[in-house]
């Protein structure tokens, strides 16, 4: 059997590898995995083969995984032992997730040793993120020698936010030398879901403001304009905006001054605090929204609150938009939490039809279907979408424009 033309997509996180393995021409998944908790005593590593008729095929296993260099071996093992032959499936091209491309990066880029000095400086506005990210690179590198790597930035997408959105109303001296502005994440998922939305519609992109909802763990808003990002939730950095699993989001910046003197907490404590122990695991001690939604609905207070500080910060962000855009034609539900929470989505739009914007209850919580779907009612004047977003595809199809 010959093999596919595949692309490999990788995003490297600070403790886990996920990838996929993508045919070109028919842009189907021919496997995918996550290699997750690396560097602690045991990884545990799951690898999914596509079989005929979505009949996947799981393989999972835990063993001790050092480092990225290591997640990588086990990857590679794990096509080895599972399939499908990478030799017969060689990707033409690695496409690799960059959190952080600051002001230097505006679109996909091939990696080469400048390129990946300028990720390297990039890494102490995305600590958590860039340095993680160049180790995929390097790892990679190394086992896939002879074939162009390329970075998807997240930042890319939101390069076309206006000054008065990505400006910061501190000193403009300051803030210049020490590239202090907002940059936005986030943004290959803003920039697909948004061009499938103008697709579901059946109406041009560049006559459509759309209003996308990005919940997954990390979550952010974007108001997109004619298929250019206008303004976006998150902001230096990916802690800025929505509540999401464990970061804050939102916050009066004088709470961690207030926090610093009164406790002596240092800020690598206060860091920790707000990206780790914050969002919906500090208010409710469950990070994970399915945990939140049936807590909630068994009574539990701190599980509630949770939800309602979640879904009001949604609708702030929404309201906002709204007036930043001059009107919306649609408002984008997407990633994990997006897709799959008919609670959440209620909840967030309630009380909005005086703004056009009508949820109808049937659509909203129908038994889920892949691809997009309109959950807003005939007469909402605002369409309401879920719209299944898939960066991973989108890092291949640009990965691929560069070669
Ligand atoms: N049925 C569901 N109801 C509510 N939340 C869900 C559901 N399915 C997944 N999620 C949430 O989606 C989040 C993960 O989203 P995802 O986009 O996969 O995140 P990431 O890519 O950042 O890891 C988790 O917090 C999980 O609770
Ligand atoms: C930028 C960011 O927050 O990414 P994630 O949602 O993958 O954590
Ligand atoms: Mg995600």
């Amino acid at each position: 059997m010959s093999g596919a033309r595949a692309v490999l997509v990788l995003n490297s996180g600070s403790s886990s590898l996920k990838y996929q393995l993508i045919d070109i021409s028919t842009e189907r998944v021919l496997a995918n995995g996550l290699v997750e908790r690396i560097g602690e005593t045991a990884a545990s590593l799951k690898h999914t083969v596509a079989g005929a008729a979505g009949a996947d095929e799981d393989h999972r296993s835990e063993h001790p995984v050092a480092d990225m260099g290591e997640a990588f071996s086990a990857m590679i093992a794990a096509f080895d032992a599972f399939g499908p032959s990478l030799r017969e499936n060689a990707p033409v091209v690695v496409g690799h997730r960059v959190v952080h491309g600051g002001k230097r990066f505006f679109g996909p880029t091939v990696v080469t040793d400048l390129v990946k000095i300028n990720i390297e400086d990039l890494a102490d506005l995305a600590p958590l993120h860039n340095p993680a990210n160049l180790a995929g690179i390097e790892a990679a590198q190394k086992v896939f020698a002879d074939v162009p790597h390329v970075a998807v930035f997240d930042t890319a997408f939101h390069s076309t936010l206006p000054a008065a959105a990505y400006t910061y109303a501190i000193d403009a001296e300051l803030a210049e030398k020490n590239r202090v502005r907002r940059y936005g994440f986030h943004g290959t998922s803003h920039k697909y879901v948004s061009e499938q939305t103008a697709e579901f519609l059946g109406r041009p992109l560049a006559e459509l403001k759309t209003i996308v909802l990005h919940l997954g763990n990390g979550a952010s808003a974007c108001a997109v304009d004619g298929g250019r990002s206008v303004e976006t939730s998150m902001g230096m950095t990916p802690l800025e905006g929505l509540v999401m699993g464990t970061r804050s989001g939102d916050l009066d910046p004088a709470v961690l001054i207030y926090l610093n003197r009164k406790l002596g907490l240092s800020f690598a404590e206060l860091d920790a605090e707000l990206n780790r122990k914050s969002g919906l695991l500090g208010l409710s001690g469950r990070g994970d929204m399915r945990d939140v939604v049936d807590a909630a609905a068994a009574g539990d207070e701190p599980a509630r609150l949770a939800l309602d500080v979640y879904a009001h910060r949604v609708k702030q962000y929404v309201g906002a938009y709204i007036a930043q855009l001059g009107g919306a034609d649609a408002i984008v539900f997407t990633a994990g939490v997006g897709e799959n929470s008919a609670p959440v989505r209620a909840l967030a739009l309630a009380g909005l039809e005086a703004l056009g914007i009508r949820l109808d209850p049937a659509r909203n919580t129908a038994s889920r279907e892949r691809g997009a779907r309109r959950i807003s009612s005939d007469d909402s004047a605002v369409e309401v979408l879920v719209v299944p977003t898939n960066e991973e595809l989108e890092i291949a199809r640009q990965s691929l424009s560069v070669l």
